[in-house]
C-alpha cells in the first residue's frame, strides 16, 4: 500500500520524512485558507525536493495549477473542489500531468456522477465531506467503499491515524483498488510540521501487517 503524507511545508521536516519515512508521496496544499498552505516563497526550499511531490488544489484556475506545476516542480495534481470532467479533461491536455480527482465523502457515494473521470484520472482520493474541503482528520464510514464500482485505483484519505492499520489492512483485502492511503493532521505536532516518529511507528505496523510478498504476487497476478 502506497503512502502520501500530506500538509509538508518545513524543510527541516520534510528531509526527515525523506530520509526516515520515505513515503510514495508528499503533498504540498495550494489552498490559502489552509493552515497548511505552502506561498510562493517557499519555492527556493521546496523546488528540489526529491520525493514526488503531490499539489493539492481548491477549485482553482487552469492558469494557477499550470503556474505551480511548474515552479513546484510537482509530479501530481490532486484536485480537492468541485473540479468537473470538463475542467480535468483540460487540465490534462495542458499539463501532461498525472491527476487525482478528490471525492468528499459524506453519507453515501452517487457512483454515477464520477464515471465522467474515469479515463482522466490516475485514481480517486475519497475524503471526508467537511466545509473546510479537507485536514478535518475525520474518518467517514469505509463501508461505503465496498460498492465502488471502478477498476480505477483510489486513495484513502480523511483522519487516518496510528490505530487504523488493522482496519487498512483487512480493506486491502477485499478491494484490489485500494492503492494507497494519505496521512496527514493525526500525524502532527502543529498544522504542516509533522511528527516523524509517529509516522515511522505507523509506517512499521503497515509493513508488518500487510499481506506477504508471495501472497500479493499471486493476488495481483490474477486480477
Ligand atoms: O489539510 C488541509 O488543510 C486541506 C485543506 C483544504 C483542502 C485539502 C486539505 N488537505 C488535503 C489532504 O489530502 C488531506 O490529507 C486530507 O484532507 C485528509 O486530512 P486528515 O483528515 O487531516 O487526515
Amino acid at each position: 500500500m502506497k503512502i502520501k503524507v500530506c500538509g509538508m511545508r518545513e524543510p527541516e521536516n520534510i528531509r526527515a520524512l525523506e530520509v526516515e519515512i520515505k513515503p510514495d508521496w508528499m503533498g504540498l496544499i495550494f489552498y490559502e485558507k489552509s493552515p497548511r498552505f505552502v506561498s510562493k516563497d517557499r519555492v527556493s526550499e521546496l523546488k528540489n525536493v526529491a520525493l514526488p511531490k503531490v499539489g493539492v488544489f481548491v477549485n482553482e484556475s487552469l492558469e494557477f495549477i499550470l503556474s505551480k506545476i511548474d515552479e513546484f516542480n510537482l509530479a501530481a495534481v490532486q484536485l480537492h473542489g468541485s473540479e468537473s470532467p470538463t475542467f480535468v479533461r483540460e487540465l490534462k491536455l495542458k499539463s501532461n500531468k498525472k491527476l487525482w480527482k478528490v471525492v468528499s465523502v459524506g453519507d453515501s457515494i452517487d457512483w454515477e456522477s464520477l464515471r465522467d473521470y474515469v479515463g482522466l484520472v490516475e485514481c480517486f482520493l475519497f475524503d471526508t465531506a467537511t466545509k473546510n474541503h479537507g485536514g478535518s482528520g475525520k474518518k467517514f464510514n469505509w463501508e461505503i467503499l465496498k460498492s465502488y464500482p471502478f477498476e480505477v485505483p483510489f486513495i484513502l484519505s480523511g483522519g487516518l491515524d496510528e490505530d487504523s492499520v488493522e482496519e487498512l489492512i483487512r480493506l486491502e483485502k477485499e478491494m484490489p483498488q485500494l492503492k494507497g492511503i494519505d496521512l496527514n493532521s493525526k500525524f502532527e505536532d502543529a498544522p504542516g510540521l509533522k511528527n516523524i516518529e509517529k509516522l515511522k511507528s505507523f509506517k512499521n505496523r503497515l509493513l508488518e501487517k500487510e499481506l506477504p510478498a508471495t501472497e500479493k504476487t499471486t493476488r495481483d497476478d490474477q486480477s
